[in-house]
């Protein structure tokens, strides 16, 4: 049997070409132009893998995402994106989608697509007269994102957008709590753009006292306020052809704010006290751990800066939604510090993976680099297997002021506040295994030990 692709997509001109891409790659294709229509022919044709226009004329191509998670199907679906509609692809990810390609895009990128998500998930469909895919243009040729670990859905989409959004020179906005790796992800972005020969220079916005940080930003000539002996460059300056990445931008004053938009609508910036226009050539990427909607109406953020820097916007998903990937980054942590604690551990026992797995994680993908490395640094001496006694030492150590604290008995306030609702638990439990089991609703009701049905109907619900 040949492979199968079915092509979802309202223009006759594009379907056509994808049609034409797929068919000299060997493979079989069928044609449609709605969700509905597209939904039939998947439990008609059953094809290997579904290319869907995200814009139908019959609703959002997310429907027939919802409708392939509600039925449990898993054939891989790449969404098809318009330029510009970068949040939808995001959104596609979310949904479920495999992977997604931003229009126009080449035939070669779109069979490396498709042999892609056969490669990750097991598939490997017989194919006549196919040319191999080049690996030139896979879309892991150019990722650097290695250095994110990460392989439960949610960080896929992360990769993906990353990847996607690297070589242009858009704006990107990484929104996320503390810890989940907003920095990491702004370096991938610059160490997959053209720009890597460059430096990106970080301004932590938040560690830069308000009346200083435009002058760190755009620099200032001598005598341009008390203490500027000379003059002095700023970042804008140094990252001159590379990237300048904004950290904690909720934390910038506003008036500075629109100083950046005139950066990035313009190239152009003054140093404090000069009224020369300099030009910069530089990317932005800026990051925030509050939200960006509140920060606005709160007048915390500006609008109109928002929309341009959101051109990409990047959220990283908390740790405790990434699934199996809490192991996988505590036993590299584990790997990564062996040296430092001499190489006393091998790994972690069933214990400490079932502690791994259900702490909560507030402090993120930071918090739990902490607490891997403190308890080897605690248990250096102790055996070569860490254990759940051994990491809630190191956890209860966690920001803690007071050394004896860990050991005195919760307070009452402290006790309540461990202390949750059964159904927030309960919703925790099914997202966490879904996420273990990148959406298969079958095997997440195994793990659980309940129906599916239990699963669909909570989703349902949950989604009302
Ligand atoms: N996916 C990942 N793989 C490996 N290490 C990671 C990953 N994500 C984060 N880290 C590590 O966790 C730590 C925190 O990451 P990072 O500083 O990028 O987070 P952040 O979201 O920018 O935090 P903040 O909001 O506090 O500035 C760093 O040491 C980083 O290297």
């Amino acid at each position: 049997m040949k492979t199968t692709v079915l092509i979802i997509e309202d223009s006759p001109s594009m379907a056509r070409t994808y049609d034409g891409f797929l068919r000299r790659a060997g493979m079989e294709t069928v044609v449609v132009e709605t969700c509905a229509a597209g939904i039939d022919e998947i439990e008609r044709a059953e094809p290997h893998a579904v290319l869907l226009d995200l814009h139908l004329p019959d609703g959002s191509g997310l429907k027939l995402l919802r409708w392939l998670q509600k039925e449990g199907r898993d054939v891989p679906v790449i969404a098809i994106t318009a330029n510009g509609s970068m949040g939808t692809a995001v959104e596609a990810m979310r949904e479920g989608a495999s992977d997604f390609l931003v229009k126009p895009f080449s035939g070669p990128k779109m069979i490396a697509a498709l042999e892609q998500v056969w490669v990750r998930t097991g598939e490997k469909p017989n194919r006549s007269g196919s040319a191999p895919a080049n690996p030139a243009t896979r879309p892991e040729a150019a990722t650097s994102s290695s250095a994110m670990l990460g392989s439960s859905l949610p960080m896929k989409a992360v990769q993906r957008i990353i990847e996607a959004a690297a070589p242009t020179d858009a704006s990107v906005l990484i929104t996320g709590e503390s810890g989940t790796g907003k920095e990491l992800a702004a370096e991938a972005i610059h160490q997959n753009s053209a720009r890597s020969g460059r430096p990106m220079v970080i301004l932590n916005c938040a560690a830069i006292s308000p009346n200083m940080l435009e002058s760190e930003v755009f620099g200032h000539v001598k005598g341009a306020f008390t203490g500027a002996v000379a003059d002095r460059e700023g970042a804008a300056e140094r990252a001159h052809g590379g990237t300048l990445f904004l950290d904690e931008l909720g934390e910038m004053e506003i008036g500075l704010q629109a100083k950046i938009l005139r950066l990035l609508q313009s190239g152009t910036y003054m140093r404090v006290g000069e009224s020369k226009e300099r030009r910069a050539d530089i990317r932005i990427i800026a990051a925030t751990n509050r939200d960006p909607k509140h920060a606005i109406a709160e007048g915390r953020l500006r609008e109109d800066l928002y929309f341009r820097l959101n051109v990409v916007p990047v959220v990283m998903p908390p740790l405790r939604e990434r699934g199996s990937d809490i192991i996988l980054l505590a036993e590299e942590f584990l790997r990564r510090f062996s040296k430092e604690t001499g190489g006393a551990h091998t790994g972690f026992d069933e214990g400490a993976r079932a502690m791994l797995a259900s702490h909560t994680w507030p402090g993120n993908v930071r918090e739990l680099l902490n607490t891997v490395r403190r308890t080897m640094i605690l248990t250096a001496t102790g055996g070569s297997l860490v254990t759940a006694e051994d990491l809630s030492a190191a956890l209860r150590l966690d920001g803690v002021g007071d050394p004896s604290a860990p050991f005195a008995a919760p307070s009452a306030k402290e006790a309540t506040a461990v202390v949750e609702p059964l159904h927030v638990i309960e919703r925790r439990a099914i997202e966490r295994a879904l996420a273990v089991t990148e959406g298969n609703i079958q095997e997440a009701a195994r793990l659980l030990e309940i129906n599916p049905s239990t699963i669909y109907r909570k989703r349902t619900a949950w989604a009302g």
